[in-house]
């Protein structure tokens, strides 16, 4: 990030500990505003519990997270929800057919709307009058995300977003990010598809075993290089 770029998030020496473990230890980094950032390492590294300190499923144990410069515990926690969206790997749904499931934040969304927000994630508009229990892992999660850009996020925090789409639908999902940073909006995305990061990140932070080792763009991150 350069001196120019303004920060979404900033945190500063945190730590977070479950069950006497450091998940996290001691991460400084600086998430860049209206920009794509991925969050990368091995398995277990602590890149899904990063993302949910951003939108305060989870709290530091020590240190400080900033939202454009506040502390995020000096912020009303639902107002931060809803400007900072958070996409899980695993789906929660809460209505029972998808339009409703598209409405829950936005009762007023006018169909048109759903159909437009279920082609943006690659899904067909007739998907809107289908039961939420009859979809599969891939589609529920993908519902999820057209159920958050229907609040016009500042901000998206996507955890593998595509891990479980095949090459179109993944595809539909990175020309949504693609397009929704080029109009403003900070995504942060958790990702063990290299190729992907590469293509969408303007900013890499990579943890191994809960410390952050490398920060910068993903051409001078190493870890990507690695031909995945
Ligand atoms: N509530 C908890 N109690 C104890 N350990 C936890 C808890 N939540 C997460 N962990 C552990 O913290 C570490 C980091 O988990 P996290 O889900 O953040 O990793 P990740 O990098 O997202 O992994 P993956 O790529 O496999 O999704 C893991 O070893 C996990 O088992």
């Amino acid at each position: 990030m350069n001196e120019a770029e303004v920060a979404a998030f900033q945190l500063c020496e945190v730590i977070l500990t479950r069950g006497g473990t450091r998940i996290l230890d001691r991460v400084t980094a600086v998430v860049p505003a209206g920009r794509c950032t991925a969050v990368v390492g091995a398995s277990g590294a602590g890149k899904s519990t990063l993302l949910r300190l951003l939108n305060r499923l989870d709290d530091p144990t020590r240190g400080t997270v900033r939202y454009r410069g506040t502390p995020l515990d000096q912020l009303d926690v639902l107002a931060l929800r809803r400007a900072v969206q958070l996409v899980a790997q695993q789906p929660v749904l809460l209505a029972d057919t998808v339009a409703d499931e598209l409405r829950v934040g936005r009762p007023d969304l006018p169909a048109h709307e759903v159909a437009a927000l279920l082609e943006l994630v690659g899904l067909p508009a007739g998907f809107a009058g289908r039961d939420t229990a009859s979809l599969s892992g891939g589609e529920a999660q993908r519902v999820c995300l057209a159920r958050a850009l229907a609040l016009a996020p500042q901000v998206l925090l996507l955890d593998e977003p595509t891990a479980a789409l095949d090459p179109a639908s993944a595809a539909a999902i990175e020309r949504a990010i693609h397009d929704l940073t080029a109009r403003g909006c900070t995504v942060v995305l958790v990702s063990h598809n290299h190729p992907q990061v590469r293509l969408l990140a303007h900013h890499v932070l990579l943890l191994d075993a809960g410390r952050l080792i490398a920060q910068g763009p993903a051409e001078q991150i190493p870890y990507l290089k690695a031909g995945r």
